[in-house]
């Protein structure tokens, strides 16, 4: 199949369990809960997102033919002094309408530890090494099980104790950008300490300003 990709980029993961370390970032084109158009915003299922997924014209992105093509480029992007952690966070929109075995294979085989961000609404395909659930209110979650699930709060009509039997290793919430910033970092941080199964997760890539 041909991969629409936004935009691919080498920086630091900003979030969740592996903050601050170095990865190749393949953005694909699309989701199923936002057409990425801000005239949709208001009536879409998901309307907090803070990224640009529409169409190929980003930095590294474009239609890749073949799993072959798509994982040489990313191979491209990371420091060919230092192979050894090669390690790709597969992102969006929604990574997977797009991710497929044949792209988890050629990733192995290129030698890199795969990652996902996923909104949990489709099944996760085998062999993907560090997912990452960030479920969404009005939205129905599919994937019950991962590395980490990371909630962005607050989001109306959300219960966090809906996600506490849920079979991740982790349990992050993580501030809602955008106007109410500082507000949400607040109630993040005292969501934490109030229950400790929680642990905070900032954007760190935003303090930072780095991609
Ligand atoms: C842009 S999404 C792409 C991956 C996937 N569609 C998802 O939602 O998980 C990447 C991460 O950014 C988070 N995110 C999106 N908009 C955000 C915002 N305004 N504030 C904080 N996190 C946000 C998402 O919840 C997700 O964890
Ligand atoms: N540095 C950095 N870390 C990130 N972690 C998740 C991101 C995403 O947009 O999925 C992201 C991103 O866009 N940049
Ligand atoms: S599900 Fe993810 S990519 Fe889609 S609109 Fe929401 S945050 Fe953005
Ligand atoms: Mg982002």
């Amino acid at each position: 199949m041909t991969y629409s990709i936004k935009e691919m980029f080498y920086t630091l993961q900003g979030e969740g369990a592996h903050a601050g370390r170095p990865a190749v970032f393949c953005r694909f084109s699309g989701c199923n809960l936002w057409t990425g158009r801000e005239s949709d915003r208001a009536d879409a299922i998901c309307r907090f997102c803070d990224t640009d997924f529409v169409g190929t014209d980003g930095e590294g992105g474009g239609k890749f033919a073949t799993p072959a093509l798509l994982a040489a480029a990313i191979d491209g992007l990371w420091p060919s002094s230092y192979t050894a952690s090669k390690y790709v966070v597969f992102t969006g929109g929604e990574p997977l309408l797009q991710l497929d075995a044949p792209l988890i294979d050629a990733m192995h085989a290129a030698g890199f530890t795969i990652a996902i961000e996923t909104n949990g609404t489709i099944a996760v395909p085998p062999g993907v090494d560090w997912i990452c659930v960030s479920p969404k209110v009005g939205s129905k979650l599919v994937v019950g099980k991962g590395n980490e699930l990371k909630v962005v709060i607050p989001q109306l009509g959300q219960d966090l104790a809906d996600y506490e039997a849920l079979d991740f290793d982790n349990f992050f919430v993580q501030p809602m950008d955008g106007p109410l910033a500082a507000f949400n970092t607040t109630l993040a941080i005292d969501t934490c300490k109030a229950n400790p199964k929680w642990k905070l997760s900032l954007q760190t890539h935003k303090l930072l300003n780095i991609p």
